[in-house]
């Protein structure tokens, strides 16, 4: 174990992140009423060439004209690699109401690209006299982004969340699918008979986990695009979240309710998790670093591992 603590990432929910085109406000109020914890306003993918200039306007109108809540307002420029990013981080610095939260930049492949963007917004936040800093979400969906993760989460004090792209990471890698995340037919092992499948986006998943906990940032499951197969959904999720990530994208608002569903611990976890702190309470003031509850070890690991779940039901008010 090193000396240096593992920093905690920012205090927020970031169960499900909703994303909308920016060229079709009429969706907006909608995205604004639903469940999600974060709103994602996109000005890349989602939206033609020819629509960037009117999705950028529409999407800063937006912010000041929407009543968002509590929620997580954020915008998605365009990568780095288009003639498009400056033009979305200097309108939305310069005229964007301080009510937006973050940033998403996509398709990062190295701590420069994040260096790039933190030195224009800077310059434009000191120019303009924003007084709330915008913070940075990124999104690892290259081939370079998985294999310079950890720089990258280690980047800029702006950052606070990264998620998969499991869309551009399968064709930045030259993956044989047209799948948005999810199972992949043909990548099981063979036996006796029996097909047995298997995660492809598992080893990026636990890449991300490891680099986000490392530097105190929110790891978070990119979009399913299959919105037709709630199990399929559910199921990816279930994985993401086991394997440490705090939410997941939701392309299409029927999305939502599966993503809190997955990502909100259950009545059960909460209590046992409560009962697992009490026991090693008890533990504790009789001496011993180690008990049994429900027949099973728990020791000083397991109260941060109770902590873990704790700490999320306290977010979430449970
Ligand atoms: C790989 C990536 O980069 S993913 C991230 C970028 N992609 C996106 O942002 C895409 C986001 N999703 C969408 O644009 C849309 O959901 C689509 C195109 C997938 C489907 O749109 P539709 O054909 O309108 O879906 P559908 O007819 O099922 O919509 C049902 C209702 O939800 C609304 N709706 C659709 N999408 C959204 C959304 N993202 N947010 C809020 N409401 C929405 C519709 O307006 C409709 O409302 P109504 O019942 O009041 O008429
Ligand atoms: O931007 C998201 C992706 O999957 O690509
Ligand atoms: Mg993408």
């Amino acid at each position: 174990m090193s000396f240096r603590l593992q920093p905690a990432p920012v205090a927020r929910l970031n169960r499900c992140q909703l994303f909308g085109p920016g060229s079709r406000p009429q969706i907006f109020e909608k995205m604004a009423t639903s469940e999600a914890d974060v709103i994602n306003l996109d000005l890349e993918d989602s939206v033609a060439p020819d629509d960037k200039a009117t999705a950028r306007a529409n999407v800063i109108t937006a912010i000041g004209d929407i009543d968002w809540g509590q929620k997580t307002l954020s915008v998605r420029i365009n990568g780095l690699d288009t003639p498009w990013w400056y033009r979305d981080v200097i309108d939305i610095v310069e005229q964007a109401p301080e009510r937006l939260d973050l940033i998403m930049i996509p398709k990062v492949g190295n701590a420069a690209d994040l260096y790039a963007v933190d030195a224009l917004v800077t310059a434009a936040e000191r120019a303009t006299g924003r007084a709330r800093p915008l913070g940075f979400e990124i999104i690892i969906e290259s081939a370079a982004g998985i294999s310079h993760v950890e720089e990258i989460a280690a980047a800029t004090p702006r950052l606070q969340a990264m998620s998969l792209g499991a869309a551009d990471f399968a064709a930045s890698m030259g993956m044989a699918t047209t799948g948005i995340g999810g199972t992949q037919e043909n990548y099981y092992m063979h036996r006796e008979g029996q097909k047995y499948w298997s995660d492809p986006w598992h080893w990026a998943h636990a890449a991300i986990v490891a680099a986000c906990r490392t530097h105190g940032v929110l790891p978070v499951d990119g979009p399913f695009g299959d919105f037709s197969d709630d199990e399929g959904f559910r199921a990816q999720a279930l994985r993401s979240a086991t394997l440490g990530m705090v939410g997941k994208w939701a392309i299409h608002p029927k999305q939502v309710a599966l993503a809190n569903e997955v990502f909100t611990p259950t009545e059960a976890a909460v209590s046992e998790a409560r009962e697992i702190l009490a026991a090693m309470e008890e533990a504790t003031r009789s001496g011993q670093g180690a008990t049994v509850y429900k027949g099973r070890l728990v020791d000083i690991a397991s109260i941060k591992q109770a902590e873990v779940i704790v700490r999320q039901a306290e977010m979430i008010g449970l």
